[in-house]
């Protein structure tokens, strides 16, 4: 019989746990994972192991498929291939949703049904297992945007709400589940830089907590400080994985990331051809 692999498998355990010697699982694990939609190949054998507490920055250009990466990582569109576990689960019923929290981009956070923030928000205390909220959903609504700075939107129509307010009312929901995992697609993307800041400050109190954050963005702007690691796809595939780039040259603002706004420009090649200025 031959001795364990000293590389960990699918699902493995990366970091040890509070001290006790009992090694967490992933929080994120993927392996090989490719991606066809519509018959072209979006997403092309990827690689990600994102550890507990890490927070991670999902960057690229328009179009190189960071979207789909992440719904296929949740489960939400179909692999063609590869494996993901989450939490130690692979895809599947085994993993605990309840933990996961998802901030989807660009949806409409009542989608054009009338609804309160308060129906929205508790929606989110809703998984598999659970088809009744619970008792004291109302308080922890409430909580949940408080902790978002519009505790006060609480009976107000969701469809009232300006797109600040409607993407705060979004983040609650997911927030209010106290997820282990948080994944969110481009959250400050079209928002007000107060509300920025205001995501901002969330998660970090949710990596304080010990969460695994990912977070697709397109411009890292007020995330800097959060960040513990960059990952940039181009075309499908995983071009960068290490310290967030550094803006250069005519990009070499704190405002402007040459990670956007262009879309991704050359047909898929073979290959990875970007280089990237990387801070130390
Ligand atoms: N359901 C689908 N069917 C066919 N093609 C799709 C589908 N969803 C996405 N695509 C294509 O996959 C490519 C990657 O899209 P994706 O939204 O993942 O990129 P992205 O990096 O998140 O872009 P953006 O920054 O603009 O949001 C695009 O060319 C898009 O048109």
């Amino acid at each position: 019989m031959t001795a364990a692999p000293p590389t960990p498998g699918p699902g493995p355990a990366v970091g040890a746990a509070g001290g006790t010697g009992v090694a967490a699982p992933a929080a994120i694990d993927a392996r090989d994972v490719h991606v066809t939609l519509g018959g072209r190949p979006i997403v092309r054998g990827v690689d990600l192991q994102v550890p507990p507490g890490q927070v991670l920055a999902l960057l690229g250009a328009n179009g190189s498929g960071k979207s789909t990466l992440v719904r296929a990582l949740l489960g939400v569109v179909p692999l063609t291939s590869g494996s993901v576990h989450l939490l130690g689960a692979p895809l599947g019923p085994r993993v605990p949703w309840q933990q996961v929290g998802y901030v989807p981009q660009r949806m409409a956070a009542g989608g054009g049904v009338p609804t309160t923030a308060l129906e929205v928000v508790t929606s989110g205390l809703l998984h598999g297992r659970r088809l009744l909220p619970p008792r004291d959903r109302r308080a922890r609504a409430h909580a949940a945007l408080e902790t978002l700075g519009v505790g006060h939107l609480l009976h107000r129509r969701v469809q009232e709400l300006s797109g600040g307010q409607q993407q705060r009312v979004l983040i609650a929901r997911a927030l209010v589940r106290h997820p282990r995992l948080l994944v969110l697609d481009e959250p400050t993307s079209g928002i007000d830089l107060p509300t920025q800041e205001t995501f901002v400050r969330t998660v970090a109190t949710l990596r304080d907590t010990g969460a695994t954050v990912l977070v697709i963005l397109h411009e890292i702007g007020p995330f800097a400080p959060l960040i513990d690691r960059a990952v940039v796809l181009r075309h499908g595939r995983v071009v960068h994985d290490g310290a967030p780039p550094a803006a250069r040259d005519e990009h070499g603002t704190a405002e402007h990331d040459h990670t956007h706004p262009h879309a991704d420009p050359a047909p898929p090649s073979e290959g990875p051809d970007l280089t990237l200025g990387v801070a130390p």
